[in-house]
């Protein structure tokens, strides 16, 4: 039975916990949050016996054996590094981390320690990138040469649903998951990086950080992929999260478009519910964010599977955008390994 502590309540706690609480060999024994109240609210509804106010408390205890960090971008390293170091089984967000230095901490604790480290890059359970993925690997596109991937959301994000967003940027935020995807999808580095964002909307609005950014990345196969962001998309449109590419190889193209979800409402307003992510269907939850957080459980419980994501994909992760950043801000482009 796995024994899981949670670190941080907020709209990805709530997912974990329902995950932990579906999955029939995981235990939630303690949560928490530097918000008493919330805290407390959230152990109840999850029925989970310990609440902590401050993580290493939590970490230190023996009656867990994992733990899962969904804590804001900006305050991953210290948590993790404290339950790495602690021997725990760690589950973190993505990014990995939002500083070169807290990548390189974090990737030199968990290479030496023996339990289980996964980054939720969780875009990789998606059907439809596995299935990208799968084409690639069967060679029905040919090597992938050129691309386009963008992530994007609406103003609903950095405005109403984060509190943290001027701590993190569309890039910090968004571009985790289109930057491993790429990089899964190519098995390849990137090289260089050139990018360019801009500025202004969200300032004016009291929210110190960028509007959008692109970003030209060449990979060690030579490919080309074009990565774009941004926080101010409308919120008139019908879902949250724009999300497409396009890949050209030698021998063909993949195109996706999850933006619409496959499901578009027109009632008295036009709507798009996310329906993939995580959903209570048939009676139990389902959706890809649970599927990669059971992978993790089931890699805990079966040492002969590894983790599709590991802490060296968390670095690389991290390196490429801080070397985006640097590359909008100093107007150059930026050579990689940093
Ligand atoms: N894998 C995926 O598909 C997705 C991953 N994410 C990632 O998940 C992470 C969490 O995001 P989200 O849930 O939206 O953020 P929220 O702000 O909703 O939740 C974060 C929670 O952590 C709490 N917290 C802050 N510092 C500490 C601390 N030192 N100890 C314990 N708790 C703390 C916050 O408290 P307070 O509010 O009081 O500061 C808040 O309750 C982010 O890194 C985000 O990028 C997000 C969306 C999807
Ligand atoms: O990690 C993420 C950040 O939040 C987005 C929604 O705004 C998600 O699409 C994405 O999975």
């Amino acid at each position: 039975m796995i024994k899981c502590g949670i670190i941080g309540t907020g709209i990805m706690g709530d997912l974990h916990a329902i995950a932990c609480k579906q999955y029939s060999k995981c235990e939630l024994v303690s949560v928490c949050d530097i918000d008493e109240k919330r805290v407390l609210s959230f152990a109840n509804k999850y029925n989970i016996p310990k609440t902590y106010l401050e993580f290493k408390e939590m970490i230190k205890n023996e009656d867990i054996d994992t733990v899962i960090i969904a804590t804001p971008d900006y305050l991953h390293c210290d948590p993790v590094l404290a339950a790495i170091r602690a021997g725990k089984n760690v589950l973190v967000e993505k990014p990995m981390a939002t500083t070169l230095n807290d990548a390189q901490l974090i990737l030199k604790a968990a290479k030496d320690n023996k339990n289980l480290f996964m980054v939720n890059f969780s875009s990789r359970w998606i059907p439809t990138h596995q299935n990208t993925k799968k084409a690639i690997l069967n060679g029905e596109v040919g090597d992938i040469r050129y691309g386009h991937i963008r992530l994007e959301n609406t103003y609903y994000v950095p405005t109403k649903m984060l509190s943290w967003s001027e701590k993190s940027s569309p890039t910090e935020f968004l571009l985790p998951h289109s930057i491993d995807l790429i990089r899964w999808f190519l098995s390849s580095e990137v090289t260089e990086v050139y990018a360019l964002k801009t500025d202004g909307v969200l300032r004016s609005l009291g929210i110190n950080t960028h509007d959008s950014l692109q970003s030209l990345v060449t990979f060690s196969t030579g490919a080309v992929i074009n990565f774009e962001t941004s926080w101010i998309l409308p919120e008139t449109l019908p879902y949250m999260v724009e999300n497409a590419l396009r890949l050209v190889g030698s021998k063909g193209a993949i195109y996706t478009d999850l933006s619409k979800q496959c499901l578009q409402i027109y009632g008295s307003q036009t709507n798009s519910p996310g329906s993939f992510l995580m959903e209570y269907l048939n009676g139990k939850w389902s959706g890809f964010f649970f599927d990669s957080v059971c992978h993790f459980f089931d890699c805990i419980l079966d040492n002969s599977q590894k983790p599709l994501t590991n802490v060296y994909d968390g670095y690389k992760n991290t390196e490429i955008i801080v070397a985006m950043i640097k590359s909008a801000m100093e107007k150059k482009s930026i050579q990689l390994p940093l």
